[in-house]
């Protein structure tokens, strides 16, 4: 989109409720859309896709469309929430209500809480950029969550009951996991994901082998709380290991790595190892991806 269009959106005669109502449909279809290019990539290490559940007993991909399907109202409204500039417990309140409804879709089962919260945290933030007038690259972005929303998240903290998986590992590890990556603009999509997308992108590589590449640079970096709460400090290390190795044999770009990056989804699923903080940090990256990518063309 060109200055001059986001100008004519900043101005006030230009806030109004259809504007906001257009930006909600959009978020909502464009998180929908990131969701499913995580779910449907293969092969991703340990994780659910259509071809197999990966290291899972409980979930296959019904359950992870279960579940796409349940959040299709939310991401609207976090990012209509965001748009009207919302404070951080309103955003919880949209994130935790959606919790609620992706259980009770998938009978109980965790398939998107830390898409939940990081997508919507990134849609409340494109639909505050979008209603100012900020055109949305990635500084702007990485800048909007901490700057806006970062006192809420430091404030949430822990919450009463059994501690989460990602406390427990927070408390072991020093891993400070999704809210960490949140306070932080969210390094793992802005420093490493989406560079990777655009690098295999203009390389020339297929959609398919362009995840496929981003997701192998987020597992050779991103401290996955996943990793650690099932495989501690050892299968985290182990499943940098394989990343690495792979981007050192050419990634996608070089000939067999499809059935190379097949076998460390093996290995993986042998260890019974998921890392599903880096799948949605992938589907975040495929988020502010698709999303900048519709600004271009508009
Ligand atoms: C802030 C919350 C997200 C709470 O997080 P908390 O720190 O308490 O930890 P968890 O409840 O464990 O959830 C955090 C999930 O975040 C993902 N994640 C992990 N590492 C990272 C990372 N480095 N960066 C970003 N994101 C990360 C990950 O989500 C995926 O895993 C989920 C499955 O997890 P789990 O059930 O533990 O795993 P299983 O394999 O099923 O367990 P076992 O079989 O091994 O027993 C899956 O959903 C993926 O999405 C972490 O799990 C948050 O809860 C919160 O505050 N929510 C408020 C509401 C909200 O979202 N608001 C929105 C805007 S403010
Ligand atoms: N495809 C996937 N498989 C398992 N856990 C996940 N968490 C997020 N996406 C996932």
């Amino acid at each position: 989109m060109t200055q001059q269009a986001f100008r004519c959106l900043a101005s006030p005669a230009a806030v109004t409720a259809p504007d906001a109502a257009d930006l909600a449909r959009l978020a909502a279809r464009l998180a929908l859309r990131a969701l499913h290019d995580e779910l449907s990539l293969y092969p991703k290490p340990g994780l659910v896709s259509p071809r197999d559940a990966g290291s899972h007993e409980d979930m296959d991909a019904g359950t992870f469309l279960r579940s796409l399907f349940a959040l299709r109202h939310y991401y609207a409204r976090i990012a209509a929430a965001g748009w009207h500039d919302a404070d951080f417990p309103v955003l919880r309140d949209l994130g935790i209500a959606a919790e609620t409804r992706m259980l009770r879709a998938t009978g109980g089962v965790n398939t998107h809480r830390g898409a939940i919260f990081a997508l919507g945290l990134l849609a409340a933030a494109g639909a505050s950029l979008w209603r100012r007038g900020v055109p949305p690259d990635d500084a702007a972005w990485r800048a909007e969550v901490p700057r806006r929303w970062g006192r809420g998240l430091r404030l949430a903290g822990a919450a009463a009951g059994t501690p989460s998986h990602g406390m427990q590992v927070a408390m072991r590890y020093r891993a400070s996991g999704a809210r960490g990556e949140a306070l932080a603009g969210f390094p793992a999509v802005f420093d490493l994901a989406l560079p990777a997308l655009r690098q295999a992108r203009s390389g020339g590589a297929d959609w398919q082998a362009t995840r496929l590449h981003a997701f192998f640079t987020l597992l050779a970096e991103v401290e996955d709380t996943n990793l650690l709460y099932r495989g501690g400090q050892a299968g985290l290390e182990w499943m940098r290991g394989e990343a690495r190795a792979f981007l050192a044999d050419g990634s996608v770009f070089s000939p067999g790595w499809f059935a190379r990056a097949q076998a460390v989804h093996r290995q993986a699923c042998a260890r019974r190892l998921s890392p599903g903080g880096s799948a949605d940090m992938l589907a975040a990256a495929c988020f502010v991806f698709g999303w900048q990518a519709h600004m271009e063309a508009a």
